[in-house]
């Protein structure tokens, strides 16, 4: 039996709307975000999908936009579980800059590879390798089991931590990864083997 995966980044944040660097920090949806994530729970009742569990992160954009989706499928009181380890990458002293004065102030290249790349730690805080480090083991350990007996799990949760666990899932190399971005508020839908390889994706936009 195959199991279902919904992985969903948050709707657009405050920050994401001032382009300002966010990570751990917990700021709200934006007006637009909150209609993202309705939006990304109308698709999921569109296309008949009912959950068995959800995951979350430790933040309430993370949060808000998993209950949006869970309301629309009408399971509002569904099991969720929150944790930090599917928090946004840590984005350490970047946090609460501008993107723009970042790359004013350090170059476009530089900003880049904190951003995106696999390994490179931007100051103070987490590689994507680093959020993995995280995010990867909580994956196996608490959500995976579910998938593989054949539920449906949603997954709520941010840009880079979905990166990292995107990257594990279609075994992508550190040099495609840099390539990889996720959408505010479109969920993507992984069916998973019973040995747990990935059967089919779909980006849903
Ligand atoms: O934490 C943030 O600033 C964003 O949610 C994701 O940032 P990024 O687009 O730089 O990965």
């Amino acid at each position: 039996m195959s199991g279902t995966l919904v992985l969903v980044r948050h709707g657009q944040s405050e920050w994401n709307l001032k382009n300002l660097f966010t990570g751990w920090r917990d700021v709200d949806l934006s007006e637009k975000g909150h209609e993202e994530a309705k939006a990304a729970g109308r698709i999921m009742k569109e296309r008949g999908l009912r959950f068995d569990i959800a995951y979350t992160s430790a933040l309430i954009r993370a949060q808000k936009t998993c209950q949006y989706i869970l309301d629309a499928v009408g399971q509002s009181d569904l099991e969720t579980i929150r944790d930090e380890a599917l928090n946004e990458r840590d984005y350490g002293e970047l946090a609460g800059l501008n993107k723009d004065d970042a790359r004013a102030k350090w170059g476009e290249e530089q900003v880049h590879v904190w951003r995106r790349s696999y390994d490179v730690q931007p100051p103070g805080g987490e590689s994507l390798r680093d959020t993995g480090a995280r995010v990867w083991p909580y994956y196996m350990h608490e959500i995976q089991p579910h998938v593989l007996r054949g539920e449906t799990v949603l997954v709520a949760a941010h840009g880079n931590s979905l990166r990292a666990l995107i990257m594990a899932l279609d075994g992508l190399t550190k040099d495609e990864v840099v390539k990889m971005e996720l959408a505010t508020g479109i969920p993507v839908i992984y069916r998973l083997n019973p040995d747990s390889t990935v059967a089919s994706k779909e980006i849903v936009d």
